[in-house]
């Protein structure tokens, strides 16, 4: 589905999102037409990845202000600020969705000494130019990640970076659609991505639909794979990266990174500009987002764990600099050392 289905399409003033937790099974979409619903389809992961969070908070915001164009400019901007700052709260970790609701309210003060409506045009017209920006991104970073990958390769994967993930063709997935354009063979192991399954449920259906080769594999079985001699690569996406390069990514990212080091199997980062926070000076500073309990002790709703365990489920781990052999973004390739600026 690299340029075919789309997470996001907004359209007459409103914003359609495919409903994730639905898939693979069924291909349903939710409405986003304020801040509330964009919160609740961020927070309950029916549109997940960075850039899709990113994209559905702008639009959410923009939606959300629109109920309230006959405020007076002074309550507007209150309410620009509340919604701001609620949206902000639907998932600490990808900056990315800071990032885009930071970019509108930057906008909107830029407009202040026109009229509302004038802002609310402009708003809406930045939430597009950050979705238009990413089909860009995403079709750059999978050029630029074609240096890494090579006719026959095995490359291994964690949760799900494709078009599902951003507006379109995704981060590391956006590189096999272009190989795969390309003529190039590779074959794709997708971890399951416990607790969430985004591998297993997401990545592995996407490939399918696209017919690039795919198996998937258990969390558990990666070192299992690297030690056939199965993976030449391991390619990844990114929730947040700090200024040092440490990279905040799907938990259990960081096991994978630790096993490729062991194996001496080279393990890419690719993510767009806007993953990337100079302002976090290391990975200590990132703040992990906890999710439910019943994510580890639940599955379609069937109790798979006792009653009442205790459960630790953070969704994301930090993979120090130094496991991390490049960067890629879609302004070029970043080899370590990496500085941020
Ligand atoms: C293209 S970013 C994909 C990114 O999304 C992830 O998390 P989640 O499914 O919880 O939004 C993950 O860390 C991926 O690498």
């Amino acid at each position: 589905m690299g340029e075919g289905l789309r997470t996001l399409l907004f359209e007459g003033d409103r914003l359609r999102l495919i409903d994730q937790t639905k898939l693979p099974t069924e291909l349903r979409y939710v409405m986003v037409d304020d801040e509330q619903t964009a919160f609740s389809a961020i927070r309950s992961m029916q549109v997940r990845g960075a850039p899709a969070i990113g994209m559905t908070a702008a639009y959410g915001l923009y939606l959300g202000l629109k109920k309230h164009v006959d405020l007076d400019k002074e309550a507007f901007f209150g309410e620009l600020k509340r919604q701001a700052e609620f949206l902000k709260g639907a998932r600490p970790t990808a900056v990315n969705l800071a990032w885009a609701i930071e970019r509108l309210v930057r906008v909107a003060h830029e407009q202040r000494a026109q009229g509302v409506r004038a802002v609310l045009n402009a708003l809406r017209e930045e939430a597009k130019a950050i979705q238009h920006e990413d089909e860009r991104a995403c079709r750059t970073m999978g050029e630029n990640l074609q240096a890494f990958i090579k006719d026959g390769m095995g490359i291994l994967t964690h949760c799900n970076t494709g078009a599902l993930a951003a507006s379109q063709y995704g981060t590391a997935l956006a590189g096999f659609y272009v190989a795969h354009e390309r003529g190039l063979k590779i074959h794709v192991y997708a971890d399951e991505t416990r607790p969430f399954l985004q591998g297993a449920r997401l990545t592995a259906w996407e490939l399918q639909q696209a017919g690039i080769d795919v198996t998937l594999i258990c969390d558990n079985m990666a070192a299992s794979v690297m030690a056939s001699r199965k993976i030449q690569a391991v390619m990844v996406g990114a929730d947040r990266i700090a200024a040092n390069g440490d990279t905040a990514n799907k938990i259990g990212t960081y096991q994978v990174a630790i096993l490729a080091k062991y194996f001496q199997i080279p393990f890419y980062i690719v993510a767009p500009w806007s993953t990337i926070d100079p302002k976090t000076t290391s990975g200590r500073e990132i703040p992990i987002e906890e999710r439910p309990a019943k994510e580890v002790t639940e599955w379609g709703g069937v109790q798979i764990a006792p009653r009442d365990v205790p459960v630790y489920n953070p969704a994301f781990d930090v993979t120090p600099h130094e496991l991390i052999t490049a960067i890629v973004t879609e302004k070029g390739i970043y080899l370590p050392p990496y500085h941020f600026a």
